[in-house]
């Protein structure tokens, strides 16, 4: 199978080797399209990629019929709109850590040409003047630098401010006391920082809550004289308030890498003397280019290879450890879904999943969402997927719980997965045997040892003489042949269940004939 990729923004094309090497993927590199253009042919792909200029929309999501992945490379995904993507049960990955250390490094730069005025000076030299009055600068060192949002770019900036002698304040919602004393700086509150700092730079992202955080009032509370930096992302500082706080010399000087508005040529911020800029360079360096360019290269391979990924942004995100060591168990999780899936025909209430043994010590998540996968599957088909998943379970009202034990009986792993409807409760049981595979092992009270795979018929019959004859009997006169078959009951007498491994898929007329012989209540067809 054959899967479309299209590139809609600058790639750098040492780091696309690993879509180039991957024999299924078909590149097409078209970065010039119009949103119109590319609301016209984004139908014919199955993975579009990214950097910030093209627009992934809402409506572009809606026409992008056949779309399962969205890759970013680079940090920010505020020009996808990660919403539709969910709902349409398209994955959004992206590339957090190949660019922090330019990011970093174009921080430091925009940081120390605003001490020392350097594109002014340069500026002025080209236009002949030689002037030493007009650039007089001030030093970084024992100047405080305050930095809201310590994520990846904040920390790596601190680390360089500290380098040269700065003092170093920040604020971020994660930043605990004990952490920034071992990163070796003060910690406040936004106000803090704001009150005390004399240059401030921002590396949140833009969500709801800091678009505008650096506005009028928060100007108001600064140092008379404070120099701001931004590197990233336009509209965390209102543009208006920073124009008339540097109009009113409130501020001494801005250094921007990004706006509100982007791509523009003129802007009415660069009007003044003291704003420099760079037209969102951040990431702008080769090594930067490379790495997040592999580093959504590898995840999209894997993805259409039916593996994990790295990155994504729209699941939660799991390290490679606990990937390493919960992957087995992702076809057992969907599979079990799917399984008990057919063992009832009522509408489901609540799904709960137990995982017991060494699993429950892991971040499961990925497992929940395989599991409520395979259960919504059977009504829903393809539209399911491990993104939207939880979504639509959500949406119908579905109670999703996870419990976790390290104790189990007999298996060093189990899965449980148990549904509840107005009726009762379905329960299905599997584990990962060592060196064998996945087996189910327990449907509801019954002990049973099956592969989880091909095609599988579940009977439930009264446990009488000549009930297991009569269905074999029937299946010959069918010419289906039966690799394996196991039997269980709750008492002699009782209600029994068998559950058989045929060779063909049976039909619904099979299934209607087998439910027509006398002591067998039920009959459902699994094919995993
Ligand atoms: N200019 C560029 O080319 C360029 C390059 C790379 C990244 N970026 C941008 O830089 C920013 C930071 O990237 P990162 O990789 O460090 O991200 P990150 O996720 O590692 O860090 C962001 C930090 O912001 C914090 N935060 C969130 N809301 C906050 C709030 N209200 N107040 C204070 N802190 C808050 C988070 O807790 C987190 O620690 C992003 O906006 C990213 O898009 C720009
Ligand atoms: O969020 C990011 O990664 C940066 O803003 C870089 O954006 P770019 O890939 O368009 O340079």
């Amino acid at each position: 199978m054959t899967f479309n990729i299209l590139i809609s923004d600058p790639l750098s094309e040492e780091g696309i080797y690993p879509l180039r090497q991957s024999a299924e993927l078909n590149i097409v590199i078209d970065t010039t399209n119009t949103p119109e253009e590319l609301v016209s042919k984004i139908g014919d792909f199955d993975a579009l990629l990214v950097r910030s200029q093209t627009q992934v929309t809402r409506e572009l999501i809606e026409k992008a019929t056949n779309l399962k992945m969205i890759g970013r490379a680079g940090v920010g995904v505020d020009n996808i709109d990660l919403d539709a993507a969910t709902e349409h049960g398209i994955i959004v990955v992206n590339a957090p850590d190949g660019n922090t250390n330019s990011a970093a490094e174009h921080t430091m730069a925009m940081l120390m040409s605003l001490a020392r005025k350097i594109p002014q000076a340069f500026n002025s030299l080209k236009n002949q003047q030689w002037d030493r009055k007009s650039f007089i600068g001030v030093e970084l060192k024992n100047k405080t630098l305050g930095i809201v949002g310590l994520g990846r770019i904040g920390a790596e900036v601190a680390h360089r401010a500290k380098g040269q002698r700065m003092n170093v304040i920040a604020y971020d919602p994660f930043l605990t006391e004990e952490k920034a004393k071992k990163l070796g700086i003060d910690f406040g509150s936004v106000e803090d920082v704001l009150k005390v700092s004399d240059f401030i730079t921002v590396h949140t992202p833009l969500l709801k809550e800091t678009r505008h955080l650096i506005n009028k009032k928060a100007f108001e509370m600064m140092k008379d004289g404070v120099r701001i930096i931004n590197c990233a992302r336009g509209g965390i500082i209102d543009e208006d308030a920073l124009y008339d706080a540097i109009v009113s010399k409130k501020v001494a000087g801005a250094a921007l890498d990004v706006f509100e508005e982007e791509p523009f040529v003129d802007h009415k911020l660069l009007t003044l003397p003291e704003v420099i800029a760079t037209p969102h360079l951040g990431a702008s360096t080769i090594e930067a280019q490379e790495s997040v360019a592999v580093d959504v290269s590898v995840d999209v391979v894997n993805f259409f290879n039916g593996g994990a990924v790295q990155n994504p942004v729209n699941l939660p995100s799991v390290s490679k450890e606990v990937l390493a060591k919960i992957a087995p168990f992702f076809d057992l999780a969907e599979k079990l879904g799917v399984f008990l899936s057919r063992l009832q025909n009522d509408v489901i209430e609540e799904i709960t999943i137990h995982y017991a043994g060494d699993l429950a010590n892991f971040d499961v998540r990925p497992l929940t969402r395989n599991t409520v996968k395979g259960l919504l599957k059977r009504n829903l088909g393809t539209h399911v997927n491990d993104v939207n998943a939880k979504l639509l379970a959500d949406r119908f009202g579905i109670k999703i719980n996870e419990h976790k034990t390290t104790t189990t009986k007999g298996f060093l792993n189990m899965i449980t997965v148990e549904v509840a409807t107005a009726k009762g409760t379905k329960r299905v049981a599997g584990t990962l045997l060592n060196g064998l595979g996945p087996r189910i092992v327990k449907i509801d009270n019954y002990v049973v040892d099956i592969v989880p795979e091909g095609h599988l018929l579940f009977i439930k019959h009264l446990d009488q003489p000549g009930a297991i004859g009569r269905v074999g009997t029937l299946l010959a006169d069918e010419h289906i042949n039966i690799a394996t078959m196991q039997v269980g009951r709750s008492a002699a007498g009782g209600d029994a269940i068998m559950l058989l491994k045929v060779d063909n898929h049976v039909e619904h007329t099979e299934v209607t004939r087998l439910k027509e012989l006398s002591d067998i209540y039920d009959v459902e067809v699994i094919d995993l």
